[in-house]
């Protein structure tokens, strides 16, 4: 395209990426002023509505009716159920279409045209962006919230006509026969439980021998023993090879005891990780600090990149990859672009994560591994309450991280049915900076979950006391 016919923009502030950060961002900064755009490459409507939160738990939910038909019959109930895959995947694709996508849809819709931009924009000059092939942006004020992408290694090259990532698995027309989940993260335990459930044969293939999700060791372990009673898992190992013939795609994966696994899938659902989309951005044309990971570096504050006028929001950081950072992130972004050069720095909220597997896992706050260097105490109790029982639901455990001089919670893991009640009760008291003390003046109705929550944290007061009673008896000894 020649430099005459290259059409140009001249704005303010340029948006990279219209999903729940690039949104959060234009929400805020489009009250401010006019000189913006938004630019978004592919389809409107989000990672999260489209691809990510909300189809993979309409799937959950579909397989949690399967398995709840299938385990019935212990509480005296007979009841048959056939999964019918063509219609678990059209519900599912209706439900998100006709309301989480529609919804996004309709607010994207409603602004004004002259402020969208549609393709991929990148950086060929400080200020300057090309979208496109005949676009050129020039902009005094830049916010990167341009997701990431499923990463696929290059070992899943010969069968990747049967390959699947997060991006794709919700646009099948039935379920698969059977099906290699590869990864052993939140994707993979997610929807790999939540397709074996409908009946599809499920071999889960990890790497590192851990759920990660969690860090204390028992919990990683228990997390890692429940989930395996009913899937199939390989922990620890990798995909040495693969190739495809008429049987489907096979896979050849060597555990750590250097033993070789080989089966034949119809489909093979990659899910080890995401890679930022930021290596797309041209970066190298705006003097932006990366780090050794390729990574931008950013102030979690202010969301600026080193001291320019680029700010960055959401998954494209590679740092706590949820929705609700993602959103928080998008506004911190715009209230500081819209201040700059004056920094507005924010209070990030604590941490939250919430893996809708059966049973959940959660963690609130500073995770175990966070707090080995400080003096803490755990309260500890397998996830049981007598509503627990009543569900009988009593799988796993829940600890919760005290400090141990002052009583104030500062974190937790939870491995249990619904625990994502309960960590979001733990997250307002950590948002708080409340003790265990404080916390338990509430009431708590009987029989529910919540008495879980009570007799864990009347766990760390009995311990923090009776450390102090130690330490008493040891100074007076002295
Ligand atoms: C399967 C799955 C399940 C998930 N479940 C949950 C959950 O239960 N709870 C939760 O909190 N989080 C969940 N997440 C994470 C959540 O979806 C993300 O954190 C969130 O969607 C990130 O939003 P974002 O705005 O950063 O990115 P996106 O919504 O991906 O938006 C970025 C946009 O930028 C566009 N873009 C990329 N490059 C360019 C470019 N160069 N120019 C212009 N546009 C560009 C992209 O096409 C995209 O539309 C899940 C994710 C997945 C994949
Ligand atoms: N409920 C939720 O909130 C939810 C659900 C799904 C996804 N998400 C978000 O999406 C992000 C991405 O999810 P994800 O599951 O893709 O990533 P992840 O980082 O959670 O897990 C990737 C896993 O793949 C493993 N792995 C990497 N390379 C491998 C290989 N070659 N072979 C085998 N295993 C390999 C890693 O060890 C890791 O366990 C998550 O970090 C999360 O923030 C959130």
């Amino acid at each position: 395209m020649s430099e005459s016919t290259m059409k140009t923009m001249n704005v303010e502030y340029a948006i990279i990426g219209a999903g729940t950060a690039g949104l959060g961002a234009y929400s805020k900064i489009s009250r401010k002023t006019d000189s913006l755009v938004m630019i978004q490459d592919g389809p409107y409507g989000t990672t999260c509505a489209r691809v990510g939160c909300m189809p993979s738990k309409l799937m959950i939910t579909a397989a949690d009716y399967a398995h709840h038909l299938g385990s019935s019959e212990f509480f005296g109930v007979t009841a048959s159920g056939r999964v019918d895959g063509r219609k678990v995947l059209e519900r599912l694709r209706r439900e998100r279409d006709n309301r989480f996508v529609a919804n996004n849809i309709r607010y994207v819709n409603k602004i004004p045209a002259h402020y969208k931009l549609e393709g991929r924009a990148r950086f060929i000059g400080p200020g300057r962006l090309r979208v496109g092939e005949s676009v050129e942006v020039t902009a005094k004020k830049f916010i990167l919230a341009c997701g990431s992408r499923p990463a696929i290694s290059e070992v899943f090259e010969p069968v990747m006509s049967r390959v699947l990532t997060s991006d794709t698995i919700f646009e099948l027309e039935d379920l698969p026969r059977s099906i290699a989940v590869i990864g052993m993260g939140v994707i993979a335990l997610e929807l790999g439980q939540a397709l074996h459930r409908l009946g599809v044969e499920t071999t889960i293939y990890g790497r590192s021998g851990k759920i990660n999700t969690l860090t204390h060791p028992d919990l990683q372990q228990q997390a890692l023993d429940i989930l395996s009673t009913d899937l199939n898992i390989y922990p620890s190992g990798q995909v040495v090879s693969t190739w495809e013939d008429a049987e489907g795609a096979w896979i050849e994966y060597e555990q750590s005891n250097g033993q070789r696994i080989t089966k034949a899938f119809d489909r093979v659902l990659v899910a080890t990780g995401r890679v930022s989309n930021v290596d797309r951005l041209g970066m190298e044309h705006t003097g932006v600090e990366v780090n050794e990971a390729g990574a931008v570096t950013f102030d979690p504050q202010t969301m600026r990149c080193s001291d320019l006028p680029i700010f960055i929001a959401g998954d494209v950081t590679d740092h706590l990859p949820l929705w609700h950072e993602a959103f928080d992130e998008g506004r911190i972004a715009a209230d500081n672009a819209l201040n700059y050069p004056n920094p507005v720095p924010a209070k990030r909220r604590p941490p939250l994560m919430v893996a809708f597997t059966d049973p959940q896992i959660a963690t609130i706050g500073q995770s175990f591994r966070q707090l080995q260097d400080r003096e803490i105490v755990i309260g500890d109790l397998p996830f049981t309450s007598p509503r627990h029982v009543v569900w009988n639901k009593v799988q796993g455990r829940i600890q919760v991280y005290l400090d141990a001089r002052t009583g104030v919670i500062l974190g937790a893991e939870l491995l249990g049915y619904a625990a994502e009640h309960l960590a979001h009760l733990l997250a307002l008291a950590i948002t708080h900076d409340m003790t265990a003390e404080q916390v338990l003046l509430m009431p708590v109705y009987h029989p529910s979950a919540e008495e879980l929550l009570r007799d864990v944290l009347l766990d760390a007061q009995k311990k923090r006391r009776s450390n102090e009673a130690d330490e008493m008896t040891l100074s007076s000894s002295a």
